[in-house]
């Protein structure tokens, strides 16, 4: 649960970060299955990356060079997970160091991380834009240059896959808050963006969906870039780094960071910690 009040920038950041671009991106004939993924790619480079807001530092001095398919972010509320994933995304740059997804810096090269990087943000109201189903997922398709009738064709052939056809014309607001979930990692699949950033990808979601998006993501070709404060949700990963007070506190294997964090978390519990720890 969030226990800070967010920055006022974050709401609707996943609708800007749509519309924005609008007018910068190509249109280049997208071929093949809409779900398959484009090629594998030389991965993510942090070099002393540091981002202060109005000179409070938020993270400072991330190193990392993250090559694996499988990659978690963990850590304790406002420990900068969010942040991180922001500047991954590029929809923000750093105060200072540098940062690559597959070569690309994401926050000047905009068109390139569109195309690149796929979001699933916290909150699926921050992400969809369109009043109904079919819309929300031709949206991005018609962006790649798509016709309309072939973005349509490519959405309902997602949304059948899934055996959620039914949905096509519904309204975004009749659906529940998993089911707009649901439908926000649809639109971020329906991309193949070579890496997919995860917040927090299971918040509000009931146990069966948790279940079936686990079994769809660990299917996925994609690199995955998960954050989460919950070591359950990385602990199969290959890799996971534990941010502290914004700084990579632990690096490492996910079942050893996962169970060193997991040890950490249940001591400072027993300890009756304050929330706002460093670790
Ligand atoms: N734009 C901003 N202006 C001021 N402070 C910010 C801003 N963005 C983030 N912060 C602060 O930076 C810290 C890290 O925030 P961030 O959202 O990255 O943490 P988090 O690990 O994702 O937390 P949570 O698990 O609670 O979502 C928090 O103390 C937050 O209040």
């Amino acid at each position: 649960m969030r226990v800070r009040p967010r920055p006022p920038q974050r709401a609707w950041q996943g609708a800007q970060l749509r519309l924005q671009d609008r007018n910068a991106i190509q249109r280049p004939k997208i071929e093949g299955h809409p779900l398959s993924a484009q090629t594998a790619s030389p991965g993510i480079v942090l070099e002393n990356v540091s981002f202060a807001v109005a000179g409070n530092p938020i993270l400072s001095g991330l190193t990392a060079h993250l090559t694996e398919q499988r990659i978690g972010i963990l850590g304790r509320n406002g420990s900068g997970k969010t942040t991180l994933l922001r500047l991954l995304a590029g929809l923000v740059g750093p105060t200072s160091g540098r940062i690559r997804l597959n070569g690309i810096d994401p926050a000047a090269d905009r068109k390139a991380a569109l195309n690149a990087i796929g979001i699933l943000f916290q909150n699926p109201d921050h992400q969809i834009i369109f009043p109904t189903v079919e819309e929300e997922l031709a949206f991005g398709l018609r962006q790649k240059g798509h016709s309309a009738p072939a973005a349509r064709a490519l959405a309902l052939l997602a949304l059948a896959e899934h055996g959620r056809e039914h949905w096509a014309s519904a309204s975004v607001h009749s659906l529940s808050q998993g089911q707009r979930h649901f439908l926000c990692l649809l639109s971020v699949l329906i991309m193949s963006p070579q890496t997919i950033l995860l917040d927090e990808p299971f918040s509000g979601l009931d146990l069966p969906t948790q279940t079936r998006l686990t079994r769809l993501l660990s299917t996925l070709p994609q690199r995955l870039v998960t954050i989460t404060h919950d070591p359950a949700m990385v602990e199969g990963y290959d890799r996971v780094l534990w941010l502290a007070d914004g700084r990579i506190h632990r690096d490492g294997p996910a079942a050893e960071v996962a169970a060193e964090f997991r040890a950490e978390m249940a001591r400072l519990g027993d300890a009756d910690a304050d929330a706002d720890h460093p670790v």
